[in-house]
């Protein structure tokens, strides 16, 4: 009989995460993610979901704990000096888009995409430019290479966020509610790209509050509360099936539905 094992892409360990003495946001999180892929992150608003994104990608320090990609350590720190260990070089794997864009607004949008591919990686502007027309004409977006953020909907302006992240070739893409600020007839447009990416096999984990999103979207969902992982499984599981949905208050809490 043969046997696969899947090493972990991604492996959390006892991460801890606070803002000042007094707000204790991940209190010892572990979370161990394979290749391939799609964990949806879901919880209670201000349960520390961003948080965690912004940790994996470098942008916070931590208080305590490990993060691996890859099998390399490259986010630690052992809580002594309160010093965070960043291995930038592996943390240059990760692509990560944001709820708002953070698109440069003086840049055009070819612009946009080409700069850290040129800068970072000192690629040739003719092939970062080729490489970038390719991914906006993929996502719908040829005509607008030339345009400039400010003349893109919320819907195009997310689809050059994703294609920016892109242009470095991550081995894993962090999406932080990338639909929460669109109109709703333009989240369909963004979610299609990031499911486009899902078909490609692309490794992703993904906060959302968007409960159709997240069941077509996850392979495992991953329901953090009170800074730690509560519950970790198939999305039938964590988010019910659809003849045994979960309760009313618990989908109102989690994925923010209006009435
Ligand atoms: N820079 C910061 N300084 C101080 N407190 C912060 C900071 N960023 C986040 N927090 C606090 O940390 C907690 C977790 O915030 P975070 O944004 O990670 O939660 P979330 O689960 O993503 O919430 P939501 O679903 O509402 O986006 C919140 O109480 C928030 O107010």
């Amino acid at each position: 009989m043969t046997m696969s094992f899947s090493a972990p892409l991604v492996e959390i360990q006892s991460l801890h995460k606070s803002y000042g003495p007094n707000i204790q946001v991940l209190k010892g999180l572990d979370i161990e993610m394979k290749p391939g892929e799609r964990v949806v992150v879901i919880g209670p608003s201000g349960g520390g979901k961003s948080t965690l994104l912004r940790v994996m990608m470098g942008l916070e320090r931590i208080d305590r704990g490990s993060i691996s990609f890859g099998g390399k350590p490259y986010i630690s720190s052992d809580g002594a000096d309160k010093k965070t260990q960043i291995d930038t070089e592996v943390r240059r794997s990760i692509g990560m888009v944001f709820q708002h864009y953070t698109l440069f607004p003086h840049l055009s949008v070819i612009q946009n995409l080409i700069l850290a591919p040129c800068k970072v990686r000192g690629e040739a502007k003719a092939s970062a430019t080729k490489r970038a027309q390719a991914l906006l004409e993929r996502f719908g977006l040829g005509a607008k290479a030339n345009a400039y953020p400010a003349q893109l909907s919320g819907g195009q302006k997310q689809r050059v966020a994703i294609a920016r992240a892109l242009m470095l070739d991550p081995k894993l893409m962090l999406f932080d509610e990338v639909t929460s600020a669109l109109d709703p007839e333009l989240v369909a447009e963004v979610e299609q790209v990031i499911l486009q990416l899902a078909a490609q096999d692309m490794p992703m984990m993904i906060v959302t509050h968007d409960m159709w999103f997240a069941k077509n979207i996850a392979s495992r969902v991953i329901f953090c509360a009170g800074g730690v992982v509560v519950e970790d499984g198939p999305p039938e599981q964590v988010l019910g099936s659809p003849k045994e949905e979960r309760t009313r208050e618990f989908i109102d809490r989690v994925f923010h539905i209006r009435h």
